[in-house]
């Protein structure tokens, strides 16, 4: 029986300003993934590989995203799920055509959107029935901040917090990725994703409020950016970022967003003022674009880990990213920008047919 499907995973911004690790908001840029299930069709071919999956790749990082079952992290992803769930491999004749319009190591989640399409790949192969709040499960072992998972998964503006975990459960979830992704034994399953990992809510965001993404044409891995990182705070930092944090999230769901509000709750002294190092012009960018200087800017921050820059504006919207294109290109930093809106849906998963 051949079965087709068709998953559709949104970008995220993270952090937008003080919510760091905590709020994340999904952007309309996807990950789409085709799936075909034909063991006529592509049964010999997917024979070669030894899950049965033969992966073809379009769009942002042709070059760098591996097509191997076994090194692709969305299919890595998508074999731990079925792993956990005593399912070995994909079925015989699995073809993954994936289409990618979120540029790769940049602040806009692409790591997010890999994990998310892989869990529901495998929860549309195994026929699982996983709600999104199970596959989070899933999705929260591997990426353990919840901020772009959260958002990309459920859609729109998003705040999240992971629930403390018992010993047993703390060694399930902190084990190493590669035994978790790459396990050398695949005769072996995994323990399964312990329930409930996180919790979130959906936030009201006005539809006057559009996403300026500028990008630049350099990448930053998360990794990278998080090692920058202090290991303690100031409690005065944290205090400062709890009080905008409080105040941005229910100023921007407002009927008239106020910049009087947006910008000031948009600042942030835990991760922005560290990632400078990274991602030159940063603190340029972050301070001397306001809405005085733009009318129609609401607040600017560092998108996800970086190096992408995140405006949020009602008006003027050329006028803001050129304008941060051009303070890039003082720094010899070329970029690109996109006018972006949030993915109510979040991810989706459309079957096609059942032949
Ligand atoms: N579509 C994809 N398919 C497979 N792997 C991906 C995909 N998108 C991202 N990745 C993986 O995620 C990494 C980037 O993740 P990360 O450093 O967290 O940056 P980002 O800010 O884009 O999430 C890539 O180097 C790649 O390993
Ligand atoms: N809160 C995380 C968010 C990382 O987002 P990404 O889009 O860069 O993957 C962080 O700031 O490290």
């Amino acid at each position: 029986m051949a079965k087709e499907f068709v998953i559709k995973v949104p970008a995220s911004s993270a952090n937008i300003g003080p919510g760091f690790d905590v709020l994340g908001i999904s952007l309309n840029l996807y990950l789409t993934v085709t799936v075909k299930i034909d063991p006529v069709a592509f049964g010999e071919e997917s024979r070669k590989d030894p899950n049965n999956c033969i992966i073809v790749y379009e769009g942002e990082g042709i070059e760098q995203v591996s097509l191997r079952s076994d090194e692709n992290l969305m299919v890595q992803m998508a074999l731990f799920v079925l792993r956990s769930n005593k399912v070995r491999t994909f079925p015989l004749g699995t073809r993954v055509s994936v289409h990618n319009q979120v540029p790769l190591g940049r602040g806009l989640g692409s790591s997010g959107t890999a994990v998310v399409a892989g869990v529901l790949l495998a929860n549309a192969v195994g026929e699982f029935g996983f709600s999104k709040q199970r596959c989070l499960d899933y999705c929260l072992m591997v990426e353990r901040h919840p901020d772009n998972i959260t958002a990309t998964m459920m859609g729109g503006f998003v705040g999240s917090f992971l629930r403390k975990l018992s010993a047993s459960e703390f060694e399930t979830v902190h084990q190493p990725l590669n035994h978790l992704l790459s396990p050398e034994d695949t005769s072996v399953f995994p323990t399964d994703a312990p329930l409930n990992l996180g919790t979130h809510v959906q936030y009201s965001w006005s539809p006057k409020i559009k996403c300026i993404a500028v990008i630049p044409q350099f990448e930053v891995s998360t990794k990278l950016s998080r090692s920058v990182l202090p290991k303690s705070y100031k409690i005065s930092d944290v205090v400062f970022n709890l009080q905008r944090l409080a105040v941005l999230t229910a100023a921007v769901g407002s009927e008239n967003p106020s910049s009087d509000l947006i910008y000031p709750a948009m600042q942030d002294k835990l991760h922005q003022p560290y990632r400078t190092v990274l991602i030159p012009g940063l603190s340029s960018i972050v301070s001397e674009f306001t809405p005085e200087t733009h009318p129609g800017l609401l607040g600017i921050c560092l998108s996800g880990a970086g190096p992408t820059i995140l405006c949020l504006a009602t008006d003027n919207f050329d006028k803001i990213a050129t304008d941060v294109v051009a303070r890039f290109n003082k720094e010899n930093i070329e970029c690109r920008w996109l006018l972006l809106e949030p993915a109510y849906d979040g991810a989706t998963m459309e079957e096609m047919s059942k032949l």
